[in-house]
Parts: structure tokens; C-alpha cells; sequence
């Protein structure tokens, strides 16, 4: 459990909270009433700040609901919220629906915010080691450079010898 403290910048809108106990995401509600036609984005504020614990991020991930109903997804999802921001956080909101023009309101549940414990990174140069080829021979994985379809891209997965698909 991590505590995060929150400043409620619309005391209108409801704290975030999960809609059923265990549930990764936190509800975040829309500040203003927005109209979207299609392929149209929107930057939304939720009326919250936040101070997350250093070595923790949130993310602004989109509701699965108001994507299969209404095409609305996030542009930049996921949304990264650093632990140093101390501005608003907002959604971009986008209508993916090619013909219909949605229309969602003042505290309408628009997206939702996971907190995540996230690692400090530093990057070593690793020296000597100029390709892909050399790269994977210098630490050697199962996958090695195969990606973007390499395991096939329909049918249950990767074909082994002597699979007659
Ligand atoms: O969906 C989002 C994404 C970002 N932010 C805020 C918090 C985040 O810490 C800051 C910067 O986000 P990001 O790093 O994704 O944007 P950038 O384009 O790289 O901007 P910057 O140069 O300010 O880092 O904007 C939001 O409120 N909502
Ligand atoms: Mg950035």
C-alpha cells in the first residue's frame, strides 16, 4: 500500500477511487464537458495534483468501457505522470469512432490512473560491442534480434517442426 498525497484542485469532482477493492486503477473524472468529432483530441483536466513518493510513477490508462461503447480512447496512452509533476493531471482524450461525434461531461469517469512502483535507470555503454550481432552474442537470449511478427502474427502462436498448419 503507498500513500499519495492529493490536492483537489475542483473540490467538485470525487477523489479518485477504485470502483471495486482490488482494482489496479483509480477512476479519473473530466473537469469540463467536451465534445469530440471524429479522429478529434481533446486535453482534459481532472482537478487533481498529485506528489507521488519518489521511485513511483502513475499512469493514465484508458477505460475499456468507454472504448467499446463510444471509441474514446487516449492518444498518448499510456500517460505518463512523472513524481516530480506538480501541475494538473490531464487526459488526451480521442474520438477513434470514424462517423460519430461523442459528447461526455463535467465528471464523466474519462480514464484512469495505475500507480506504479518504477526503477531508477542508468545506462551503461557497453563497450567493444558494436552491432545487433554482437550484442547478442555478447549477452545471448532465447529471442535474440527476432521481433515485430517473429513468432508469427495469427493462429495461437509460433509454428515448431512438423506443426501442419
Ligand atoms: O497523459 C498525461 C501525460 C503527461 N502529463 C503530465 C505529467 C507528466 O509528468 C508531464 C510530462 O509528460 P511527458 O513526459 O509524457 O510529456 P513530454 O512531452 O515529454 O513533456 P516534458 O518535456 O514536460 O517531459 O505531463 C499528464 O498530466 N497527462
Ligand atoms: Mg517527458
Amino acid at each position: 500500500m503507498v500513500q499519495v498525497d492529493l490536492v483537489r484542485l475542483d473540490p467538485g469532482l470525487p477523489v479518485p477511487a477504485q470502483a471495486r477493492p482490488g482494482d489496479a486503477g483509480m477512476d479519473l473524472a473530466a473537469a469540463h464537458d467536451v465534445t469530440l468529432a471524429p479522429g478529434e483530441r481533446a486535453l482534459v483536466g481532472t482537478g487533481l495534483a498529485l506528489v507521488l513518493p519518489e521511485g513511483y510513477a502513475a499512469f493514465v490508462m484508458p477505460r475499456s468501457g468507454l472504448a467499446v461503447r463510444e471509441g474514446i480512447g487516449l492518444l498518448n496512452a499510456p500517460g505518463t505522470i512523472d513524481a516530480g509533476y506538480r501541475g494538473e493531471v490531464k487526459v488526451c482524450l480521442v474520438n477513434h469512432d470514424p462517423a460519430r461525434t461523442v459528447s461526455l461531461r463535467r465528471g464523466d469517469r474519462v480514464a484512469q490512473l495505475v500507480v506504479q512502483r518504477v526503477e531508477e535507470t542508468v545506462f551503461r555503454v557497453l563497450e567493444g560491442v558494436d552491432d545487433v550481432e554482437a550484442l547478442a552474442a555478447h549477452a545471448p537470449s532465447a529471442r535474440g534480434e527476432g521481433g515485430f511478427g517473429s513468432t508469427g502474427v495469427a493462429g495461437g502462436g509460433r509454428r515448431t517442426e512438423g506443426d501442419q498448419r
